[in-house]
């Protein structure tokens, strides 16, 4: 299957796809490259990295030399890693995160004092710059970020954890992401994650969601059979 292409704003105005990005914080570690490659071969677009430091949020998780462990499967298959970091002062590990191959930058609002700085390093590095928010922190706080940003994450579970259920006031909140967005005229694509699932991810998508990030739903049980539930529950692409 195609994967999608590395263009953000064409993917949406001329393809209309929803790009899957599989979270590997629910892969099997002991198996890592070979789990991931269940989940592209099954059609995941992007792999989805989450860095967690213990501080940001209460757990950790993996850095740059696991991401790099990856890196030949992605150069193979023409993957863009797709990297969030829940991390404080992010500063200090973009350039070991774009050195590993980041397509995508992922910030938390909360934890950037200087922000518009941050994104504006992550372009100097000559990836794309997202900008994450938790479920409790509004919208508004992007109101002057908006236009600098190529993607917004908005998290859908209070971020740490894989596997938790998903906050169903998210959907709203990403209808009114779709519209500062707009009204900011960014060209930000906004990415949702924590707890989609087949059963789930339409109406997510439907209020503007173009990016989907998937752990549990991917790599819990049969991995084909799961990315397939997507795509049919979408219905956006073959
Ligand atoms: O960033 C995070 C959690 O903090 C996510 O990317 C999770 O890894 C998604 O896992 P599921 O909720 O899909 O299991
Ligand atoms: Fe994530």
């Amino acid at each position: 299957m195609a994967r999608a292409a590395v263009g953000l704003a064409s993917e949406r105005t001329a393809l209309a796809l929803v790009i899957l990005a599989a979270s590997v914080l629910a892969a099997d570690f002991g198996r890592l490259e070979a789990h991931a490659r269940e989940a592209l071969d099954a059609g995941a677009d992007w792999l989805h990295i989450d860095v967690m430091d213990g501080h940001f949020v209460p757990n950790i998780s993996f850095g740059a030399p696991v991401m790099r462990g990856l890196r030949a499967l992605a150069d193979e298959t023409g993957t863009p890693f797709d990297v969030h970091l829940m991390i404080e002062d992010p500063d200090r590990y973009l350039d070991a995160f774009a050195e590993a191959g980041a397509a995508t930058i992922t910030v938390h609002q909360e934890a950037c004092p200087h922000l518009h700085r941050t994104v504006q390093a992550i372009h100097a590095l000559g990836c794309r710059a997202g900008v994450a928010l938790n479920p409790a922190t509004p919208l508004e706080t992007l109101e002057e970020i908006a236009p600098d940003l190529d993607l917004v994450l908005v998290m859908t579970v209070n971020p740490g954890f894989g596997g938790q259920a998903f906050i169903e006031g998210s959907v709203d909140k990403v209808r009114r992401c779709r519209h500062l967005l707009d009204r900011r005229r960014s060209r930000a694509v906004i990415e949702v994650d924590g707890g989609i699932a087949p059963d789930n991810v339409r109406r997510i998508v439907e209020a503007g969601a173009e990016v989907v990030v998937a752990g549990s739903a991917v790599f819990r049980g049969d991995v084909a059979a799961n990315v397939t539930a997507f795509r049919q529950a979408t219905a956006l692409r073959a």
